[in-house]
């Protein structure tokens, strides 16, 4: 298991007591989110704070590179500032003085605190919206914590709500996500190697690069209100330097400070990676991932670039409704009543056309729950995969926080008419306690369908042997296919996550195979589209073994969703972000012969 995965305690951030545990996955990569592409109950998957509000309208023209900025990650969607969204757009579309309301509006150098004053301030004295983001950074920074785990609680404890609410998570998300873009700049604009730049400093660099470049917060006000908050929390010297740095920012705009890192990076695809704010190696993931699974022969640059933008996108936030639990009448009732839409390609996925997902009374009641359409259409294509004989024995072998099990449970509690029974395992306590809350609608519909275990799925084959007829394996991975969702995960991971990782997923793997009866189906999942936990482990197990068929994965996609096209080479499916709107979730389905 991967170093993330331990819980993190409770958060040590003023203002804060959020439980920033993020879950872990064993692998830990996914941290909160790592059910994120399943878990309705997912917090860190999911987005956090305010929706809407700050991601929609603020990205625009600044952003020549269409990566946009989006705020939140997305699937949670509180709700409480969509509304606000609109009005902050304002008049300028941007996030200026008039849009934040209040504030000092005289020029830094007049600003400067009395003498008496100690050297750093005390919370609060400084913008609160801006002083949040920053708490978010540093907690990020220091403590390991999972921002969208951080500031919905921290903004509920300040009292910051609607506008100040989505300026907060703009900004926090937006400086998290493309941080590598503005460090690359600060790197231009900076008179020191930002390694030598006092980490609060250099946090605070990045949110105001963020507004100068990302969010269109006038440069007084961007500068003004970050050079005060580095006075607050690293004193004057600081600030001066910091002032310094950010009027030579500001002195350009994002289509030169693009050209001037052309000028420097001689690589294509490092200069990608910096404009799109990519670690160069996932950048070189993606580009090796999108070769090998593009049916055209091969990824172009341009899409490459797409896939990267994508992941600095908020994703739309996509229910399941769950089959047998939600009425054709009650869904047309909805979206008559403009609360949903369909999503188009995936039958189970409906898209939230604003608001909280939980306004809606079959996603209170777990009929209905937030799921990526990617993780939904796995799931499925997991129980419609071809098969003979019996089919009622079912295992989802990691399952925590159980959005797919749930689905599974759906699916079964119909097919199977009360003989069916699925095994829903976990390894980490706490996420089995989710799993247990998020199967409980099934639960309710099918009494003892779904039996919730805490194990450790590599046992599974010696304690279940051939006992199973559908298997999934949704195993714990870098997360790289969900990126969108979690803005800083992308600078979390390094390449040396994968090893420990793949051994575990094909440890996974190897365990469900042996737990399935001849005949039966595993369906094998990442929401990572690296190759070395994709094609890499399934390819790794089947050599070990002549007892397993691989079945047309593409084929079987093609009869549930026939809107999902252009799934990939096969005999597996690449789901992508900038293709299908979805996470990039990868699917093997293996048959034990
Ligand atoms: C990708 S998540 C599963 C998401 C889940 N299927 C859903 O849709 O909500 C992977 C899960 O595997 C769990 N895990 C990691 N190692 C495991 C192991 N050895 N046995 C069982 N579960 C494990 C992690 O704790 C994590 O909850």
């Amino acid at each position: 298991m991967g170093a993330r995965g331990a819980a993190r305690g409770r958060s040590e951030v003023p203002g804060v007591s959020g439980d920033r545990r993020g879950g872990g996955t064993g692998g830990g990569p996914r941290g909160g989110g790592s059910g994120g592409h399943g878990g309705p109950r997912n917090p860190g998957g999911t987005g956090g704070g305010p929706r809407g509000g700050g991601s929609r309208g603020h990205g625009g023209p600044r952003n020549p590179g269409g990566t946009g900025t989006g705020n939140g990650s997305g699937q949670r969607g509180s709700g409480s500032s969509a509304s606000s969204g609109g009005a902050r757009r304002g008049t300028g579309g941007g996030w200026g003085d008039t849009a934040r309301g209040g504030g000092d509006r005289r020029r830094p150098q007049e600003r400067r605190p009395a003498r008496s004053e100690p050297r750093t301030a005390p919370p609060g004295r400084t913008d609160p919206a801006r002083r949040a983001a920053f708490d978010v950074l540093r907690a990020v920074a220091d403590s390991d914590a999972y921002a969208n785990l951080v500031l919905p609680p921290m903004l509920a404890e300040r009292g910051l709500t609607g506008r100040d609410a989505a300026f907060a998570t703009e900004l926090a998300y937006g400086t998290l996500r493309l941080r590598g873009r503005y460090d690359a700049i600060l790197t231009m604009a900076s008179t020191r190697p930002l390694k030598e730049i006092d980490p609060r400093v250099l946090d605070a660099l990045r949110l105001g690069a963020h507004q100068l470049l990302g969010m269109r917060v006038p440069p007084h006000a961007a500068v003004g209100e970050t050079v005060d908050l580095v006075r607050a929390v690293a004193g004057e010297g600081a600030s001066s330097f910091a002032n310094a740095v950010l009027r030579q920012i500001g002195r350009a705009d994002l289509a030169e400070w693009e050209r001037r890192m052309a000028e420097r990076t001689a690589d294509p695809l490092e200069l990608l990676a910096q404009r799109t704010a990519h670690p160069a190696w996932i950048a070189r993931a993606f580009r090796e991932a999108l070769a090998v699974e593009s049916t055209a022969g091969g990824a172009s640059p341009a899409e490459l670039e797409k896939l990267l933008a994508a992941d600095n996108a908020a994703p739309a936030v996509t229910l399941v409704a769950r089959p047998g639990l939600v009425g054709a009448d009650e869904l047309a009732q909805e979206e008559h009543d403009g609360a949903i839409e369909p999503q188009g390609t995936v039958p189970t996925a409906w898209r939230l056309l604003g608001g909280a997902p939980d306004r809606i009374a079959a996603v209170r009641q777990g009929r209905m729950g937030v799921q990526d359409a990617g993780s939904q259409v796995v799931a499925l294509a997991l129980a419609a995969a071809p098969l003979t004989g019996r089919d009622e024995q079912w295992a989802d072998v990691c399952a925590g926080p159980g959005g797919k099990a749930a689905l599974l449970g759906a699916v079964l509690a119909e097919r199977a008419e009360g003989a069916g029974r699925l095994v829903a395992g976990e390894v980490q306590p706490h996420r089995v306690g989710l799993l247990r809350r998020s199967v409980k609608a099934i639960e309710q519909a099918a009494p003892g369908l779904v039996e919730v275990v805490e194990w450790d799925g590599r046992e599974v084959g010696q304690t279940h042997r051939e006992q199973f007829d559908r298997v999934l394996v949704d195993a714990p991975c870098t997360g790289l296919g969900a990126l969108r969702r979690r803005p800083e995960a992308r600078w979390r991971r390094s390449p040396s996550d994968i090893p420990p990782l793949t051994a575990l997923q094909r440890d996974l793997l190897t365990a469900a195979l042996d737990a399935t009866r001849v005949g039966g189906v595993v369906a094998y999942v990442t929401c990572s589209p690296h190759l070395a936990e994709t094609r890499g482990v399934v390819d790794a197990v089947l050599r070990k073994r002549s007892d397993v068929e691989v079945v047309d994965a593409a084929a079987v996609l093609a009869e549930i969703a026939p809107g999902l096209t252009d799934v990939g080479a096969g005999p597996y499916a690449q789901l992508w972000p900038h293709r299908h709107g979805t996470d990039a979730m990868f699917l093997a389905l293996l048959r034990r012969t």
